[in-house]
């Protein structure tokens, strides 16, 4: 259903502030005439529900965007079952529990690619949701984000909240996290050829077989789709959100090297998993509602290298 919400003069609490996506959210909003609300975690801790509820009621937002999660890569997702499961559930369910309690106008919901089985048709459309068994590497997130989308759909029917989902591809770009066993492969491999470069390494090491297929999308694009959502969508189907090529994660790697500039070879780690063999959702929904992806994927590598130069000293790395 196409809606129109004024964002103008709104107050915006936007959950994970200091987050790839988060961040890249309120660069966003700040064209939107809203007043964005945040709180860092040492102020607020999500997983406490008493917490949540009482900055929520003090600071009276009219629109929360969920982008507060436990967020990691297939290695983090793979050996933290817990902290992907339990943080998850709690960080949704009190932040969406307390917009109901609080009479919040609309929230958006983030979800992931993952939430979908791991053997699901391709291109993936929103109806895949709960058809077959998911990846064993990011079940225990996956499990936490479906509930998510439930929980939104569940406020929707039985209190009649205008909470929605979207459910981002894999993301790239300005503020992601660089550790090297925790994060997602772009930032995994920038910083892996960035340290080759520079020390004059032979060969840098992929994680797997290099045949796994993937669709990368800039987060200041999924920014922009948050936004062009919550102005426009007011349903309870979730919404995919991709750029609609997807990629083998070896060729995915050589446009990496490319960005960094880097001269070596790649050596692929078959030890390590390859996880879902494919994962390119269908944006059919969002495309016939309007909304394209704009940044390329090289223009968008090269965009969050010069990032990573000139911001090496903050970069959680
Ligand atoms: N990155 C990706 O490729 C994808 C991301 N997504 C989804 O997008 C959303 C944002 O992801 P992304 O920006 O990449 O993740 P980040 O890890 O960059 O950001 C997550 C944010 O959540 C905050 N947070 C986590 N736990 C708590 C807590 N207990 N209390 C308060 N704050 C907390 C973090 O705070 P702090 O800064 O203090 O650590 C951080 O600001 C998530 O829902 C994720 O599932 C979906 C698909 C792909
Ligand atoms: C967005 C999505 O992200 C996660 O799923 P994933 O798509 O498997 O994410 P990934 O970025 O970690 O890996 C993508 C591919 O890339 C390969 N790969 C190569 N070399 C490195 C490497 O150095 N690091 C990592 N992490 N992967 C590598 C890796 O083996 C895999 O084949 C979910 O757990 C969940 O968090 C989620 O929602």
């Amino acid at each position: 259903m196409s809606t129109v919400f004024d964002l103008s003069g709104k107050r915006v609490f936007v959950a994970g502030h200091r987050g790839m996506v988060g961040s890249a959210i309120v660069r966003r909003l700040a064209s939107e005439g809203c007043t964005v609300l945040t709180a860092s975690r040492s102020e607020l801790d999500l997983t406490n529900q008493q917490a949540v509820h009482d900055w929520m009621a003090a600071q009276a937002p009219e629109v929360v965007i969920v982008a507060a999660a436990k967020v990691g890569g297939i290695n983090a997702n793979n050996t933290l079952p817990v902290d992907f499961l339990y943080d998850n559930l709690m960080i949704e369910a009190n932040l969406i529990h307390a917009a109901h309690r609080c009479s919040v106008q609309k929230l958006l919901f983030l979800g992931s690619s993952c939430i979908y089985p791991r053997l699901a048709p391709q291109p993936i459309p929103e109806e895949a949701l709960l058809t077959g068994p998911l990846e064993p590497t990011n079940e225990w997130y996956a499990v936490a984000k479906i509930a998510g989308i439930k929980l939104c759909q569940a406020y929707r029917r039985q209190y009649g909240r205008d909470f929605i989902s979207a459910m981002p591809t894999n993301l790239y770009g300005p503020g992601d996290n660089f550790h090297p066993l925790h994060s997602h492969v772009p930032a995994a491999l920038m910083r892996r050829f960035h340290e080759a470069r520079h020390t004059g390494a032979e060969q840098v090491e992929v994680w797997g077989t290099g045949t796994p297929l993937r669709e990368f999308l800039h987060v200041d694009d999924m920014a922009d789709a948050c936004v062009f959502l919550l102005k426009s969508y007011s349903d309870e189907q979730h919404v995919n959100v991709g750029s609609g090529a997807e990629l083998t994660i070896a060729a995915f790697a050589q446009a990496v090297k490319e960005a960094v500039g880097y001269q070596g070879k790649l050596v692929f780690d078959h030890s390590k998993p390859d996880g879902s063999p494919r994962k390119l959702m269908s944006s059919a929904r969002l495309h016939g509602l309007g909304w394209r992806h704009k940044i390329a994927l090289p223009d968008g590598l090269a965009q969050a290298y010069r990032w990573f130069l000139d911001n090496a000293a903050e970069a959680r790395l």
